[in-house]
């Protein structure tokens, strides 16, 4: 194989500044694309010189594509840089570096967490055959899981790597079942051997009785130092199957979208599975669901930035950026769409699924004067993260904003990071909220914005009843915790409680405890409280469980008589009280004393729940007045009367931005 000359990177430096310059000007993002003669944005040190690749050299059958899945912390992101090394993708690491190349964004390297899957193709010669090998890197967090089960789509096989000191945890059983219900051929991985801790006997059996999978069939590795992780290599060359792609690459093209990133500098790129056919640059394709028509005006792969070849051809993953062929506006082209050339559809492949946003939060500038500025960047960061959803709306309190859905408040807090990071923004996120749905006599509506719920009291309404989300729960922990676990689920309203040990022929015998619970419970502290009352041990997923009805009420605040529909949110009538006391004390705290008196007041309905006050400032008007100034002193002593009264009148209590971001922000901190 070729290498490029060094002479390249330089190269690639100066015509990526040309395309930052062009990007500058076009800054629409729906599906424009920043055209770049090559997308190397730099030159890392670790990298290997670029090689000039042969997309033709790679049939079918010498490609394996393959995720990495596993509950959070099992060690994905070490064990692909191991993989990176062996296959010279990148530089051996020196013992003890971290690199986690695959970890890209800052808020993943600041949190130590994979939130973004990633794509890499590698070149390995096994047997006197060179194979093409695409893994990708999947996020292990709960919150994270349509983008694992979008990226399995890509796949044929999935290595489930399970922490041989810490044993099979809540997400690694929800990935086996995504993994399985695709079909794909999973290889069990028992990672971090070197561990004193590490107990691969016991874990061994505990995923034979889990997954039902042979234990002959486990392999034994340190992703930390490498050990058996060319096993890793071998098996999944012997082991999964081969895309089942067409051999004839004049098949009419087949090609699904499975995610898409956005730069600022290079638009929008997405990466493409190719199933039938083949595909060239300046290659005119549509989209199945939306219609829209591209062409295509770059392509490659990812090795491990973007380097670009001359094809991608039948089972090989590649970037293609693409730009719009029609100016006509449609709709939005999605993840998990299927791709095909003009003028020959093909049938779409099975299993496109929208993301379903479980949590909605209203973000607001800190400076109402940026909203445009925030709702450009919040548009560029979907482009990136297609699972969030977007919709303005504006708030008398904190004026014009967005109210965006998310997979979880994990989700939405690195959302934010994001947001802050990437695009320097400052922005106040309002207390998360779940859909409920609303069932009226005549239709049926689902709210998630608590602005919009009504007040359920009132016979104009015509309300039936109101419902809420539920998730069915699962948490692993040693049985030990069993009492306090049931206790937590039973103070978050958890129903059909149900427990099993996992191992129960070794003494430190764990439990799976699952239950129903409503989701909008585990948006509070739910998380913290599992953890600190399981010393760190327990470990937790949940799935979508549908709605149920719940006597749910609608909370709000009101300042100085007036209410900030900002704070406003849907509790349960039994936890009306205590969270009224709890926010309304949070408020006082915050709100900086004014002019005047300001009851701050909790209502549900009509009733108020919870009072504070916050005293006023008594700016002492006669200071300075001394002796017989008495007609004086009681003239300003009104006037000050008067001034308050007009304050009052107005109703304007000064609440600065910061105290609405310290209440929030701390609250959400919290949930
Ligand atoms: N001792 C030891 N530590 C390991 C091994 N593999 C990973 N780790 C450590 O485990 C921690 C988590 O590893 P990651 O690779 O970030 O785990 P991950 O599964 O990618 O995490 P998420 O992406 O957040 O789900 C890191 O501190 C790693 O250094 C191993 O084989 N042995």
């Amino acid at each position: 194989m070729n290498h490029l000359p060094r002479l390249r990177c330089g190269l690639s430096v100066f015509v990526l500044a040309q395309g930052c310059r062009h990007a500058a000007r076009t800054t629409t993002c729906s599906a424009s694309y920043a055209p770049l003669r090559s997308f190397r944005t730099s030159c890392p040190a670790r990298a290997a010189p670029a090689p000039e690749i042969h997309m033709e050299s790679y049939p079918a059958h010498r490609i394996r594509n393959f995720a990495i899945i596993a509950h959070i912390d099992h060690g994905k992101s070490t064990l692909s840089d191991r993989l990176l090394e062996l296959t010279n993708t990148i530089q051996r690491h020196k013992p003890g570096d971290n690199n986690q190349v695959l970890d890209k964004l800052k808020v993943e390297r600041e949190r130590g967490i994979t939130v973004k899957a990633q794509t890499v193709s590698m070149f390995y010669k096994h047997d006197g055959e060179e194979y093409l090998l695409n893994l990708i890197d999947t996020p292990g967090h709960v919150d994270f899981s349509w983008e694992v089960a979008r990226s399995l789509g890509a796949c044929e096989g999935a290595l489930l790597l399970v922490d041989a000191s810490q044993g099979v945890q809540a997400q690694s059983i929800s990935v086996f079942h995504a993994a399985k219900d695709k079909k794909l051929k999973i290889i069990p991985v028992l990672n971090k051997i070197d561990l004193p801790a590490a107990e691969p006997e016991r874990i061994a059996t505990q995923i034979q009785a889990m997954f039902d999978l042979d234990p002959n069939d486990i392999l034994n590795v340190s992703a930390k130092t490498g050990l058996g992780v060319r096993d890793v290599l071998h098996a999944i060359i012997d082991r999964v199957p081969p895309p089942n792609a067409g051999t004839n690459h004049d098949a009419p093209l087949k090609m699904l979208l499975f995610d898409s990133l956005y730069d600022r500098y290079r638009g929008v790129i997405s990466l493409v599975s190719i199933k039938d056919g083949e595909l060239r640059k300046g290659d005119k394709i549509a989209s199945c669901h939306s219609r829209k028509k591209y062409e295509v005006m770059d392509l490659g792969i990812m090795h491990p930035e973007e380097v670009p070849t001359a094809c991608l051809r039948p089972g090989q993953v590649g970037w293609i950026g693409a730009c719009a062929a029609t100016k006509k506006s449609g709709k939005e082209t999605l993840i998990g769409d299927t791709f095909h050339r003009v003028g020959q559809p093909v049938e779409p492949l099975p299993g496109f699924q929208l993301a379903k946003p479980m949590v909605y939060a209203g973000v607001y500038p800190v400076d109402s004067n940026d909203f445009p500025k925030l709702e450009e960047s919040i548009k560029r960061l979907t482009l990136t993260d297609r699972s969030v959803s977007v919709q303005r709306e504006s708030s008398t309190a904190l004026g014009q904003g967005c109210r965006l859905g998310f997979l979880g408040t994990l989700h939405m807090d690195v959302f934010r990071q994001r947001l802050e990071d990437e695009y320097d923004a400052s922005v106040i996120i309002t207390a998360p909220t779940v859909p409920y749905k609303l069932v009226y006599h005549d239709r049926t509506e689902f709210v998630s914005n608590p602005t919009d719920f009504p007040d359920i009291n009132d016979p104009r309404v015509r309300l039936n009843e109101v419902q809420e989300p539920m998730v069915t729960a699962s948490i692993i922990v040693p049985s030990d915790y069993l009492g306090e676990m049931m206790e937590l689920c039973t103070s978050h309203r958890a129903q059909d409680i149900d427990y099993r040990y996992l191992d129960s022929e070794y003494q430190s015998s764990r439990i799976m405890l699952t239950c129903r619970l409503p989701l909008g419970e585990i948006m509070t502290d739910f998380f913290d409280k599992l953890k600190s009352r399981s010393s760190g041990f327990a470990s937790f997923d949940y799935e979508d469980a549908g709605y149920q009805k719940s006597d749910l009420v609608k909370m709000t605040f009101l300042l100085n008589g007036r209410q900030v529909d900002a704070l406003a949110f849907i509790v349960h009538r039994s936890a009306a009280e205590n969270i009224g006391r709890e926010w309304a004390l949070k408020l006082r705290k915050v709100i900086p004393r004014q002019q005047f008196e300001v009851p701050i007041q909790a209502v549900v309905g009509k009733k108020v729940i919870a009072r504070e006050t916050i005293s006023a400032v008594r700016k002492d008007v006669t200071a300075g007045m001394y002796g017989g100034h008495h007609e004086r002193k009681m003239k300003k002593l009104a006037e000050q009367k008067e001034g308050k009264k007009r304050l009052k009148r107005i109703g304007s209590v000064d609440v600065p931005q910061e105290a609405f971001f310290e209440i929030l922000s701390s609250n959400n901190k919290s949930r």
